[in-house]
């Protein structure tokens, strides 16, 4: 009998400039994990048990947990194809906060997904897992994006296609960028946080954010960092999202003021990001952030780089 265990990635959606179609995987340099683990096993019944710092935030009955939900979808997925998938023992280790910006519910979701996959026989290739990974987080967001999913379960940063094959579509890395995170410690409901967003945007904001995302795409590819960051501007969530999040403009101003290259909302919030080209400025914004922007003991920071895999599968004997 064997048990196989997925560790997936927290990420970064939007990245200021690439509203729902941008998104990257993170990884702290001090080697902590910032993700959650899922497990699966053959059992007697289908079971979920939650563990971690943050299992105590989620709601106490497993079957409103979303790993549930994903054993549910991928078991209808396989009787599709005339495969049954027997009882199954699952656990989920929740490492990260809940309604964060830090792609919480998409690790949990990323990590079940390829976790059932690679346990019960590899059935389903990378586009029809991410499009069931995208269809549960629309779920619980309220609209069907991948920015989080797609780095979780890829790494690396992630160009959402809009198209069923290829899902996503990785972008060359700025190998000197260093991403300072910082979670504030309070919780921003994403579907909340869309639903404040104008339904419609002008002329101009879709022209700029139409030409930044190409400028930022052709700068990546051209290894021209300056061109790159110079291109992350949020226009079409921060100017109405920034108001949920208490210390914003503060942080926004004192990181800019000591090099950042780059500050926005990573996802709906309330964690933040700013990038910068050396570790030393990393590791100050770091320590400014921790002290100015966390209103509360769940909050934390962390200097952290873009890993190029996402998902790491294990299989162990039980
Ligand atoms: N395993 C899970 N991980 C995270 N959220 C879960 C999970 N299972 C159920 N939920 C519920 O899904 C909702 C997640 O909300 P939301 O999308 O705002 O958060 P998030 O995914 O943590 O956010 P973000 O992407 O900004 O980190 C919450 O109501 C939470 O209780
Ligand atoms: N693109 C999504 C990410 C949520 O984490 C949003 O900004 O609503």
């Amino acid at each position: 009998m064997t048990k196989t265990t997925v560790y997936a990635p927290a990420s970064i959606g939007n990245v200021s400039l690439g509203f729902d179609v941008l998104g990257a995987a993170l990884v702290p340099v001090s080697g902590d994990k910032l993700g959650d683990y899922v497990s699966v096993s053959e059992a007697t019944s289908d079971s979920l048990d939650v563990q971690g710092p943050f299992a105590h935030k989620l709601p106490a009955d497993a079957s409103t947990n979303i790993v549930t939900q994903c054993l549910h979808f991928f078991r209808e997925a396989c009787a599709l194809r005339g495969i049954t998938i027997p009882s199954t023992a699952m656990s989920l280790e929740k490492n990260l906060p809940i309604g964060s910006g830090l792609g919480s519910s998409a690790s949990s979701i990323v990590a079940a997904f390829a976790a059932l996959n690679a346990h019960y026989g590899n059935h389903f290739n990378e586009d029809e897992l991410l499009t069931m990974m995208g269809e549960c987080e629309g779920q619980i967001s309220g609209s069907v994006h991948y920015d989080n999913v797609a780095p979780s379960y890829l790494g690396g940063m992630t160009l959402m296609t809009g198209l069923s094959s290829p899902v996503t579509s990785k972008l060359p890395q700025v190998d000197s960028w260093y991403w300072t995170l910082c979670y504030s410690g309070i919780s921003v409901s994403t579907s909340a946080a869309r639903k404040i967003l104008p339904e419609q945007v002008d002329m101009a904001t879709a022209l700029t954010f139409g030409r930044q995302l190409a400028v930022f795409v052709d700068a990546l590819h051209q290894q021209d960092e300056a061109r790159a960051a110079s291109m992350m501007h949020d226009v079409i969530a921060e100017p109405y999202r920034q108001t949920l999040l208490p210390g914003f403009t503060e942080a926004r101003a004192y990181c800019m003021s000591k090099g950042a290259l780059a500050f926005g909302i990573s996802g709906s919030g309330p964690t933040v990001f700013a990038v910068s080209d050396n570790k030393e400025t990393a590791d100050d914004l770091a320590q400014w952030l921790q002290q100015h922007y966390v209103q509360n003991k769940d909050g934390f920071s962390h200097v952290c780089r873009i890993p190029d895999e996402g998902v790491v599968i294990e299989t162990t004997k039980m």
